[in-house]
């Protein structure tokens, strides 16, 4: 096993399971039996007076994670480590593990791999200081590389470890925050009588939601679904970035004639809601809700997505007053740029990505899907009782794009990301050359941070844009385009269709992007 190439970003990603041809295991009990033990020394290492170091461990639903689990409850314990089985967990939970009274654990791992299928798993590490970084991770898979080379690691679960669920905890904790955000209501207890609000967990971790927080607060949750947690995920794919799960929640919202749907991904770092109406907000639309919530709260504030967010929401923030910072793709870019922002005293109350990963300042720059839905919660009821326009409506000065489109172009060179460089500068040339007649009216967009983004002038006062930008971790360029104007993605990809096939760029596979306008049905 190479446990090295495990690492993806500031998380352990693997396939755990056979069942999918072509995908061997490469994440196994013994890998995880010596990623424990790697972690317990990397926290030894940055407490090294502690007597005793303690580490929670949950998981998500997927059907490889007790094995994962049992081995590295063993590579802990083997490491000096005391451990805690936290059971079925989020991954916020996870990090709240760390910071709450009567746990307070000095590290805490988390099983899951988000939204993909059930035949793969990874791994989540937090501090008290949040979730570990890149340059942790690395040094974490460098530490347990040695172990699996050494051929030491045991896989069988040790004996008297304790079992500690956290989840009552966690959601003890939020329903707290909704009691207090809306204690403008005469029942402090329960301020979510009357409410009717459906969740659907897709079957991962999101499923406690309904029972312990909404029920808890005497909302009518009636007609939720898929919150039995299930491995095989066999409804649809626990992800609000995906249409399916989307389409899911609005027929679950418009059923049960529900005020408010929630709508998780597997370990609830992220969500997006659906309203009264059945529109669905998530991505953008997300992004643009909280944007409204946390700029009443801190006017003039700066907010900061990732790269591929709308123009229209770029407009929507500073028509607000906000000031938008575009940054990268990446959760943990995100974030840490939010971080960075704060600590220069530029106040940033919220870093969220259009995957719905959305942190908070005031709740611990975690990404915390249950925690923005709580956040929309509170200004749900708020507006209800105060008559104010629902929060469907408030989207309703937010421009959308007539189409939209992504398309990953696959890199066949083993240096893939100085090859995707060299591309993006070739391109950047391109746009700026005045004789270049490909892309005719079109710009670099102030602020790349990554890649680059076009804006084009698609005549009448219409803009659209395209990004093209290098993969954090797969060998392949992304490619998004918006357009205001119907067969705008179509005239966009084969100006730049044309432009990769003149450049002959023999290791860059185009074909999604020529697919865009082989066929001539658009709008997309
Ligand atoms: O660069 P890409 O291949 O599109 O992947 C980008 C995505 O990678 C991971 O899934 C991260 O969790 C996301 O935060 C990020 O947006």
């Amino acid at each position: 096993m190479r446990v090295k190439k495990l690492q993806n970003g500031s998380d352990i990603r693997g396939v755990a399971l056979d069942g999918v041809e072509g995908e061997a295991i490469t994440l196994d009990a013994a890998t995880a039996s010596a990623i424990g033990r790697a972690f317990a020394d990397w926290l030894r290492a940055r407490n090294p007076n502690a007597k005793d170091i303690s580490v929670g461990v949950g998981r998500d639903p997927r059907l490889s994670g007790e094995t994962l689990r049992d081995g590295m409850f063993a590579g802990m314990v083997e490491g000096g480590a005391r451990v805690i089985d936290m059971g079925l967990a989020t991954t916020p939970a996870c990090f709240m593990a760390c910071v709450t009274e009567g746990a307070k654990y000095d590290g805490s791992v988390m099983l899951t791999a988000s939204h993909l299928p059930f035949n793969r798993n990874g791994m989540k590490f937090f501090t008290s200081e949040g979730g570990l970084d890149k340059p942790d991770i690395t040094d974490i898979c460098a530490r347990a590389a040695a172990y699996v080379e050494a051929g030491v690691g045991s896989v069988t679960a040790p004996s008297g470890v304790v079992s500690a669920p956290f989840l009552p905890t966690y959601a003890a904790q939020l329903c707290d925050i909704i009691r207090k955000g809306v204690n403008f209501t005469d029942n402090y207890d329960k301020p979510l009588t009357g409410m009717k609000i459906v969740v659907d967990a897709g079957n991962g971790s999101g499923g406690f939601f309904a029972d312990m927080v909404l029920e808890a607060l005497g909302a009518d949750t009636s007609g939720s679904q898929f919150l039995d947690p299930n491995g095989n995920f066999p409804n649809h794919s626990p992800n609000p970035e995906d249409k399916e799960a989307m389409a899911a929640g609005v027929q679950c919202v418009l059923n049960a004639k529900a005020d408010l749907g929630i709508v998780f991904d597997t370990d609830v770092d992220r969500s997006a809601v659906i309203d009264s109406s059945g529109k669905e907000i998530n991505r953008n639309k997300l992004i643009a809700l909280l944007s409204e919530i946390v700029l009443k709260e801190s006017p003039g504030a700066t907010i900061v997505t990732d790269s591929v967010t709308s123009d229209g929401l770029h407009k929507f923030i500073t028509a607000k007053g906000g000031k938008h910072v575009r940054f990268m793709r990446g959760y943990k870019n995100v974030i840490n740029k939010g971080k960075e922002l704060n600590a220069s005293g530029v106040v940033t109350p919220l870093m969220i990505e259009t995957s719905g990963h959305g942190a908070m300042k005031e709740n611990y720059d975690l990404d915390d899907g249950a925690y923005l839905a709580v956040k929309i919660i509170i200004e749900a009821v708020r507006r209800r009782l105060a008559n104010e326009p629902s929060i469907g409506q408030v989207l309703e000065t937010l421009e959308e794009p007539l189409e939209e489109a992504e398309v990953r172009l696959k890199i066949a060179d083993p240096d893939f990301k100085a090859y995707g460089l060299n591309v993006i500068e070739n391109l950047l040339a391109a746009v700026n050359d005045p004789a270049h007649s490909l892309f005719g009216k079109c710009k670099p967009a102030p602020d790349n941070y990554e890649g680059l983004r076009v804006c084009v002038d698609e005549g009448d006062g219409r803009q659209g844009w395209f990004l093209l930008r290098c993969s954090l971790h797969d060998p392949v360029m992304v490619l998004n385009f918006e357009s205001q104007t119907q067969c705008g993605v179509q005239t966009m990809a084969e100006e730049f269709g044309t432009w990769i096939l003149d450049e002959n760029y023999d290791k860059l596979d185009g074909s999604a992007v020529y697919a865009l306008y082989d066929t001539k049905d658009c709008p997309m």
